[in-house]
């Protein structure tokens, strides 16, 4: 059995996440890999529950039950999906994981970094992935694109203020120059076909030892 890998797309609101993780498991799947594509907060029945909790704006939560939520969430995830998955040989394509708690709580809110990945170790055995895209777009390609996708309907945490999505996303890039192994930053401009074109390029090292 060939062993899988644990791949994270990471990144701002609306950057495109979500297309390229569809994007890469179908060319994934197509190399005849078995791929499990998933997503945070969510990816299991209780981790998806949590999510509705989390980003519906009926809710305040404060910095510290908001962090331990994201970790509840991801603790369940990562028992229930994505250890599962990679102990089956699969490969494991996560729209969003742990950066995402490092850049939006601690980098856009107020917990700490130490505090996130203290939670990170109790909650989900400090699982990382083996390599994290971070796209990265310039601002007014990106505000088009969620003002097409999704007008005034912004959820808890898209809808925070712009100072705060500035600081999670100089908090990605940080993250990403302090850890330039894992992470591999992709131009997110241009076409869907584009992007993924970066991002099977990038794939190229890991699918020879691998796929
Ligand atoms: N390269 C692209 N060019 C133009 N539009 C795109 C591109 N990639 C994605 N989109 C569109 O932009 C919107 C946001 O994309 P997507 O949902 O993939 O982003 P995301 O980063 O997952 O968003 P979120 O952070 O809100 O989950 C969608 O309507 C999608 O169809
Ligand atoms: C995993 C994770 C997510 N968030 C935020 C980022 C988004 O605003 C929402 C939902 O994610 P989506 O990709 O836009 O659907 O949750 C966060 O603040 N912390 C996290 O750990």
């Amino acid at each position: 059995m060939t062993s899988g890998r644990f791949i994270t797309l990471e990144g701002g609101e609306g950057v495109g996440k979500s297309t390229q993780a569809r994007m890469l498991s179908e060319a994934l799947i197509t190399r005849g890999l078995g791929v499990l594509l998933t997503r945070e907060p969510g990816g299991t029945p209780g981790a998806e529950a949590i999510r509705k909790l989390l980003l519906d704006t009926q809710f305040n939560w404060d910095a510290r039950a908001e962090a331990l939520l994201f970790a509840a969430a991801r603790s369940d995830h990562v028992d229930h999906a994505i250890r599962p998955a990679l102990d089956r040989g699969e490969w494991v394509v996560c729209d969003r994981f742990i950066d995402s708690s490092r850049a939006y709580q601690a980098g856009g809110g107020n917990s700490s970094d130490d505090a996130i990945l203290a939670m990170h170790t109790i909650g989900s055995h400090g699982l990382m992935p083996d390599v994290t895209f971070l796209l990265v777009a310039e601002t007014p390609e990106i505000s088009a694109r969620l003002a097409a996708r999704d007008g005034d309907n912004q959820d808890r945490i898209g809808g925070k203020p712009e100072a705060y999505h500035g600081r999670v996303e100089t908090r990605f890039r940080d993250l990403a120059a302090m850890d330039a192994k894992r992470f591999v930053l992709i131009d997110a401009s241009g076409s869907p076909a584009e992007v993924h074109g970066r991002i099977m390029e990038a794939m190229e090292p890991l699918l020879g030892e691998g796929g």
